[in-house]
């Protein structure tokens, strides 16, 4: 008899992160895909309810200003901001990643200045930054190069104009070193814009103390906010006067309802702002914000890893050697909080998994993901994961 069922036990009630999990609405499925979307905290519904109702349903235009619909984006940037590390009033939310991608690689090039005209962009992105990429660079008259995160310090020089990198690759799980990278863009002049889908809300990330130029990253994963809930953006302090938005909508506009002909831009993350903010969802993702009260990006962190180590070990006792090969770097200092196991028939192999209640992911061509959401995801789950999943690789 193996002896990871009593020890996924005692992990669990040792685990001081263990009744957050009541906070969110759960059944017997494991999930593992909190990754792609968080799971649903338990007091969206009625607070979504009473935006929908009240807000919109009694007080109507009147919501604008008395529900603090118009300053939605700046006030929830700042409930984001300590969970990526920065301090208020650098962290906007609206419109999707790919969007903010685009905002934040034209303005890095545009401070960049004239003189630099190459773009670097990471080789094993999430696609959508690299196609992003290759049109802000088509627009702006650069020259787009790929390379791999490791490859990106002797890519550099003085004509690179600014670097987009993943700080968690959305395939692999492995985890960039973003203090050593930024500085290595810094070193030669130009910026740094990092994506932190796969990172925010599931370790620290330290935008302020690393000095991040730019950053974006969804709030659908471990931030929890919802299907298609809106994105953020980060523009450092410093740059902020600089910001010079490529979709200069009347939200950014200094004086939005001076109703201008010509465009002056709001001081501020505001700048980063474009048109009216889709209420419904942003407000579904700031009540969904709210199961991190009293919760630590350090704390989390910790149990993300010591989960992906479980997992790692029930994998190696309940799978025959060689069924699988983990494409998940083995050190923590890189690794995200998501395990890949690459076979051959992934794709059938997660179709049994999620069939029996264990819910990952496929990604093309050939990789099982299983993402670990430390707020809600126990030993006990990882223990029957692993279980489940070394009965249908036999
Ligand atoms: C790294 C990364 N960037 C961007 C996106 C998607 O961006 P969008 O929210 O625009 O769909 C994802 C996942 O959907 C992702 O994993
Ligand atoms: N936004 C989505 C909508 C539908 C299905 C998946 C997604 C994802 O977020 C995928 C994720 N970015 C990934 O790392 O694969």
């Amino acid at each position: 008899m193996s002896e990871l069922p009593l020890l996924a036990k005692e992990l669990d009630e040792a685990d001081e992160l263990a009744a957050l999990r009541d906070r969110f609405v759960l059944d017997e499925v494991v999930y593992l895909d909190g990754n792609s979307l968080g799971a649903l905290p338990a007091h969206v519904p009625d607070r979504v309810a009473d935006v929908v109702r009240r807000q919109w349903g009694e007080l109507r235009i009147r919501s604008w200003e008395e529900s603090g619909w118009w300053t939605a984006p700046e006030r929830i940037g700042d409930r984001i901001a300590p969970l990526v590390g920065a301090a208020p009033g650098q962290v906007v939310v609206g419109d999707s990643t790919s969007v903010n991608v685009f905002k934040a690689l034209v303005a890095a090039i545009r401070m960049a200045g004239d003189g630099r005209d190459e773009l670097l962009v990471d080789a094993t992105t999430f696609p959508t930054d690299g196609y992003i990429a290759e049109s802000a660079a088509r627009l702006t008259g650069r020259t787009l190069r790929a390379v791999t995160p490791a490859e990106v310090p002797s890519a550099l020089g003085d004509r690179t104009a600014a670097v987009l990198l993943n700080h968690v690759d959305y395939r692999t799980g492995r985890l960039h070193d973003l203090p050593a990278l930024t500085a290595a863009v810094h070193a030669c002049g130009a910026l740094a814009v990092w994506d932190l889908c796969h990172s925010a809300g599931a370790l620290p990330v330290g935008l302020d103390e690393h000095g991040v130029d730019l950053a974006v990253g969804c709030t659908y994963k471990y931030l929890n906010g919802g299907p298609g809930s809106p994105a953020y953006l980060y523009v450092r302090r410093e740059l902020q006067d600089r910001f010079d938005s490529p979709l200069p909508g009347w939200n950014s506009h200094a004086e939005p309802f001076g109703m201008s002909p010509s465009y002056a831009p709001a001081a501020g993350a505001v700048r980063g702002r474009v048109g009216t903010p889709d209420i419904l969802s942003l407000l579904a993702l700031e009540a969904a914000l709210d199961v991190w009260d009293g919760v630590s990006v350090d704390a989390v962190r910790a149990k993300s890893l010591a989960l992906t180590d479980f997992f790692l070990r029930c994998v190696e006792e309940y799978t025959e050697p060689g069924r699988v090969e983990c494409v998940t770097p083995e050190r923590h200092a890189e690794r995200g909080s998501q395990i890949a196991l690459r076979c051959p028939d992934a794709g059938e192999v997660m179709k049994r998994l999620i069939a029996r209640g264990v819910v990952g992911d496929f990604r093309h061509p050939d990789v099982l993901r299983f993402g670990f959401t430390p707020l809600y995801v126990g030993f006990r789950d990882v223990e029957r994961a692993a279980r489940v999943l070394g009965e249908e690789l036999a």
